[in-house]
């Protein structure tokens, strides 16, 4: 016992100097010294390049983090009860307030900062961040944009969480399909109140994030019915619990939605309404009002339009989960590619040293196009929330193009499901990357899939998401065949203005090299969208002329799987390539040029490898073609595997963030992980059973019960 402590107060040592040296970056020396070496550039120069204006700032509020021992959890702390972890959250919220890493000054003058603190929470806890987000971002913003100025003074009590507010619109029934919503809230002439109600359990508000145990307040949708008009579904602003005892007002049955896959700090909950009345002042009334006397007033004369227009401001939650998913997949990657080149297993003959599994083809083809996926979808986000932050701005000085909007919402809708399916995918990787010990909760693989696992669901499930970009692809295709020009303000769908040529096209490749021409990769992403559109309206209109009684829901259902939201993704995989390449050509680091190529190129040809089928069904490709961009798949792995110690170390948030043991930056994960595990508590302790292991099991006493179940099954039978 002596010796096995004495053992650990080593390592725990060795460990602990090793984490701190490696905590302003990459560790000199140790098992990834060999790779750092190989790779053609500084992870720090990469590291300023992509957070550009931000990398002082993150810098600091990293700095700020790792000196507050409230963010330097004993990794036990991936094992605390849901009870423990949300008492936990609560705490980090509010000194995340306390730190006011920006403020209104700050966000006026460039609001895509909010994301920027955003993402970095999540690098320390995937929760922490929706759990803020959804209180100070959502909820204020459906004040804001929602409400008027009888509203925004509830915004300096959210902004310190006095107020926790909440947005409730998915009900126990309904979630995707918003128009079948149930809860109403009838307007009383007489009181001048609306009365809020759930007209049966299953209208019951469901799913909301902070409504379990930490809101008082709630943005509700509710059908707002005047007399026996139904208007459709409209925010209100409603108290939830008590500011003075934090219990429910009467008239209001809320509760917690318990244990989840992920995310267990951040409290889920339902609530239902019996008859509750909240005054005429709730309704957030930018866009439609009601009277005093009754009378309902609204710039829109459809309830569905009304519906999407009230929506349509919060459409940066989805742009800000493409961040939130790039962030796990970038700790997911530092931890399997650190890991992959420090593993070693097996060696060509006895007397050779064992070989970095990272220099296994197979591990190389599994890892590499997750790391060209992280740097390409980086800058894709980059462009997108840009954009994003600049539509809003202009809509503050008058109505914005509606292209734009359309545009922008096909964006963000496959953005969304693109980015959060790729870390998705790069999760489950690299989980088996690191074989066995990816399994170890402390390692964090398990966690980060977990945690990001509802990106894929919230903000609009990814599959019934990614069908409002098949719609605006499908109508500008239509634009095209009818000889009306494409609409596209951000250039995304300009391609489709060669449709016809693009159709007739064959691909100009005949050596490696022209593979890694970002111009010939692009022709072959178009051709892809094109051929999928092209497709997708032949099937819509064979489904819509086969003389059996279809409408064009059944129509559009039938043409999902292989042509519509195919063609989505396509195109969303080819505007992340065109903007990586954008971005690539006006990189100031000229040096850093060549290795952000081969990313490009590696990820455009994985793209394509999954797709040579459809290259291939009209002949696009040719066979030999074909073989070519599997062969430059791999020439390529190989080449990145070199700079991917690096590419990671470049993107990795600082060892204490990041919080894995075989993921630390210098590289001594059996050390860092016999640590952990030695000295994380119970280690040593006795079973509290042990006593019920004796005395010995009397075999079969219990086995005439078994017996006369298999007699009764026999006997039915
Ligand atoms: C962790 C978490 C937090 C959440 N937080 C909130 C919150 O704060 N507030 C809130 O209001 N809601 C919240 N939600 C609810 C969330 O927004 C909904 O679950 C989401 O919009 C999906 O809707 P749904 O559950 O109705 O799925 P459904 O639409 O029922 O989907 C079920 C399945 O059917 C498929 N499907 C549905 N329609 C189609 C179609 N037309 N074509 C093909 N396939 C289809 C879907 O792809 C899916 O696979 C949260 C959910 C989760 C998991």
């Amino acid at each position: 016992m002596e010796r096995v402590s004495a053992i650990i107060r080593h390592l725990t040592f060795e460990a602990q100097s090793a984490a701190s040296s490696a905590q302003s970056g990459a560790a000199a020396g140790g098992p990834l010294a060999s790779y750092r070496a190989k790779s053609s550039f500084q992870p720090e120069t990469m590291r300023r390049y992509l957070d550009g204006r931000f990398y002082e700032f993150k810098k600091a509020m990293y700095a700020t983090l790792l000196q507050d021992p409230l963010f330097r959890l004993p990794i036990a702390e991936l094992e605390l009860s849901r009870k423990d972890a949300r008492h936990q959250a609560i705490r980090l919220m509010r000194r995340v307030i306390e730190y006011q890493f920006v403020t209104e000054a700050d966000l006026e003058q460039d609001p895509m900062i909010a994301l920027i603190v955003s993402n970095l929470l999540t690098s320390f806890d995937v929760s922490l961040a929706p759990k803020l987000f959804l209180s100070c971002g959502m909820f204020a913003q459906c004040l804001v944009n929602m409400g008027t100025e009888r509203h925004l003074k509830y915004l300096p009590m959210i902004a310190t969480l006095e107020i926790v507010g909440c947005f409730a619109l998915t009900e126990l029934a309904h979630g995707s399909n918003v128009r079948a919503m149930m809860t109403t809230a009838t307007y009383d002439r007489t009181t001048r109140e609306f009365v809020l109600h759930s007209p049966s359990y299953l209208a019951t508000k469901w799913w909301v994030g902070l409504l379990g145990q930490t809101a008082n307040y709630a943005v509700v949708f509710a059908r707002l019915i005047i007399g026996d008009k139904d208007h459709g579904l409209h925010p209100f602003l409603v108290p939830i619990r008590t500011m003075s005892d934090h219990m429910p007002f009467p008239g209001v049955t809320v509760g917690d939605l318990g244990s989840k896959l992920g995310q267990n700090s951040l409290d889920n909950g339902f609530v239902a309404f019996n008859q509750y009345r909240i005054p005429r002042e709730s309704l957030l009334n930018r866009l439609a009002d009601v009277t005093p006397e009754g009378e309902y007033v609204s710039q829109f004369s459809n309830a569905d339009r009304l519906f999407g227009a009230t929506l349509a401001p919060l459409s940066g939650g989805r742009v800000s989960i493409v961040g939130l998913a790039l962030t796990n997949l970038r700790s997911a990657l530092a931890i399997s590619v650190r890991y992959s080149a420090a593993r070693k297993q097996f060696s060509p003959s006895d007397n050779v040293e064992e070989l970095p599994v990272i220099e296994y083809q197979l591990q190389q083809y599994r890892l590499m196009p997750y790391v060209a996926a992280c740097y390409a979808l980086d800058r894709f986000y980059v462009w997108l929330s840009g954009h994003h932050f600049s539509q809003l701005q202009s809509a503050r000085s008058g109505p914005v193009d509606p292209a734009l909007v359309a545009e922008m919402h096909a964006l963000s809708s496959a953005g969304k499901a693109v980015a959060g399916w790729i870390t998705r995918d790069a999760i489950q990787t690299s989980r088996e990357c690191c074989g066995g010990h990816g399994y170890s909760t402390c390692n964090r693989l398990g966690v980060l899939r977990d945690d990001n696992d509802p990106n894929l669901t919230y903000e609009g499930d990814n599959n019934v998401l990614i069908q409002q970009t098949s719609k605006f692809l499908m109508t500008s295709l239509r634009n095209v065949m009818t000889g009306k020009p494409v609409k596209s303000p951000l250039g995304s769908v300009a391609f489709l203005e060669q449709f016809s040529t693009l159709i007739g096209s064959k691909w100009a490749v005949e050596s490696e090299g022209d593979l890694l021409k970002p111009a010939v990769l692009l022709h072959a992403m178009h051709y892809r969208t094109a051929y999928l559109l092209q497709e997708a309206g032949t099937k819509l209109q064979s489904i819509m002329e086969s003389g059996k009684d279809v409408d064009t829901f059944s129509a559009w259902n039938q043409t999902q799987v292989h042509y519509l939201h195919a063609a989505a993704k396509a195109y969303l995989e080819a505007v992340i390539v065109a903007q990586f390449d954008a971005a690539i050509q006006s990189c100031p680091t000229v040096s850093l040029r060549g290795v952000l190529s081969k990313l490009l190129a590696l990820f455009a040809l994985w793209r394509l490898e999954g797709d040579i089928a459809v290259l291939r069904e009209d002949d696009f490709i040719t066979g030999q073609q074909a073989k070519l961009l599997k062969e430059t798949v791999l020439a390529l792995c190989l080449q990145v595997k070199d700079e991917a110690v690096s590419l990671v170390d470049a993107v990795a948030p600082p060892d204490q963030i990041l919080f894995s043991p075989i993921g630390r930056s210098d590289g001594e994960v059996y050390k860092n992980l016999y640590n952990t595990v030695t000295t994380t508590p119970g280690c040593f302790e006795r079973a509290p059973w042990w006593a019920e292991m004796h005395p010995p099991v009397e075999k079969g006493s219990k086995r005439a019960v078994f017996d006369s179940y298999l007699k009764a099954a026999s006997s039915s039978h």
